[in-house]
């Protein structure tokens, strides 16, 4: 289980006190989860997340804090830190970056049909209109530069089969790259599965895990979303679930010509971004108790993304 630093009682009880929600009741660390420790907290005040944050600079976590605000304030179904009664947001427990944020209700979904996919277009689209005209920077550390260095270096791991189909996507952001990063911008997710959005029934009670949001093409971040909820067992992207989160999308923010050119382009960047970092991740963590995602469910979804027949809602 990903509960990378454990921690006992007395120390969170001190932890929680400032924020002057009450008693410590019960706490759990969660499972799921691949990046940081997390655990539910019960406070007779309610009910609540903990997050140690256990990779990747400190000095981001003002852009987190901040953005989630911006997206509270906009009233979109996210969690966002909560303030210690003298108003700090960022703490640190066990040398660690620290963080409570109110716990969403709902469950994560397996199988995602028609009606949840409109929700999770919809809900995307309101994001990047909540922060395009403000859009608070971030270079994301995992974009096409890093896929470039860390794909080149993982060539050589690979079988013939892979090998191949990877060198020819390299091949393509090399040539796509300066048209990608002219795509339209905003504050994206940059991380919309399944297992970072929490349904109740069909209703979408909010999105989490931020911690790969960065400012970036909004485009990638609807064919990050696109790949994981409109896939099926083998890759193939299901027509009907796709239009659904494509035209609930483009009702709210209407795709450009550009986007429409580089959709399947993008859609591949999208797979070879969560292929490396899953065969990263196989290797580094091969053998500990850490949650691993399947790197070959990206590989087949890249291989299926050779002919992309979804074409983007856009009308001239
Ligand atoms: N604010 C929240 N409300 C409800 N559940 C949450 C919240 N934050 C995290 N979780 C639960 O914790 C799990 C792991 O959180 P996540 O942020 O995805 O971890 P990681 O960053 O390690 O991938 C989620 O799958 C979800 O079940
Ligand atoms: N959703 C991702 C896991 C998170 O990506 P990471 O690069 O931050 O580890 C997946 O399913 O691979």
């Amino acid at each position: 289980m990903s509960v990378f630093t454990p921690l006992a009682r007395p120390e969170l009880e001190t932890f929680l006190a400032p924020y002057g929600l009450g008693r410590l009741l019960d706490f759990q660390g969660i499972a799921a989860g691949s990046e940081n420790t997390n655990f539910f907290i019960s406070l007779e005040q309610g009910e609540f997340v903990l997050t140690l944050v256990e990779r990747g600079p400190v000095q981001e976590m003002p852009f987190f804090i901040e953005l989630l605000d911006v997206l509270h304030n906009a009233d979109l179904p996210v969690p966002y830190a909560l303030r210690t009664t003298d108003g700090v947001a960022l703490r640190e427990l066990a040398g660690k970056p620290a963080l409570l944020q109110p716990r969403l209700a709902g469950k994560h979904i397996k199988q995602a049909n028609a009606q949840h996919c409109a929700q999770v277009g919809e809900l995307l689209a309101h994001l990047h209109l909540a922060t395009r005209d403000n859009m608070i920077k971030r270079k994301t550390d995992r974009g096409l530069d890093w896929m470039q260095e860390e794909g080149g270096k993982l060539l050589s791991h690979l079988d013939a089969e892979p090998r191949q189909l990877l060198e020819a996507a390299l091949e393509e952001i090399s040539l796509k790259k300066v048209g990608i990063l002219a795509l339209p911008r905003a504050n994206i997710h940059a991380d919309l599965f399944r297992d970072n959005a929490m349904f109740e029934g069909t209703h979408l009670t909010g999105l989490i895990d931020f911690y790969n949001a960065c400012s970036g093409p909004m485009l990638y971040d609807v064919a990050i979303a696109l790949n994981d909820w409109c896939s099926d067992d083998d890759g193939v992207l299901d027509g009907a679930r796709a239009r659904a989160l494509l035209g609930a999308y483009a009702a709210l923010r209407p795709f450009t010509a550009a986007e429409a050119e580089l959709w399947p382009t993008l859609l591949r960047v999208a797979c070879v971004r969560f292929w490396l970092s899953r065969l990263i991740a196989a290797e580094s963590f091969a053998g500990q108790d850490v949650l691993i995602h399947d790197p070959m469910e990206f590989q087949q979804r890249l291989a299926q993304r050779q002919a992309v027949h979804t074409v983007l809602p856009f009308a001239l």
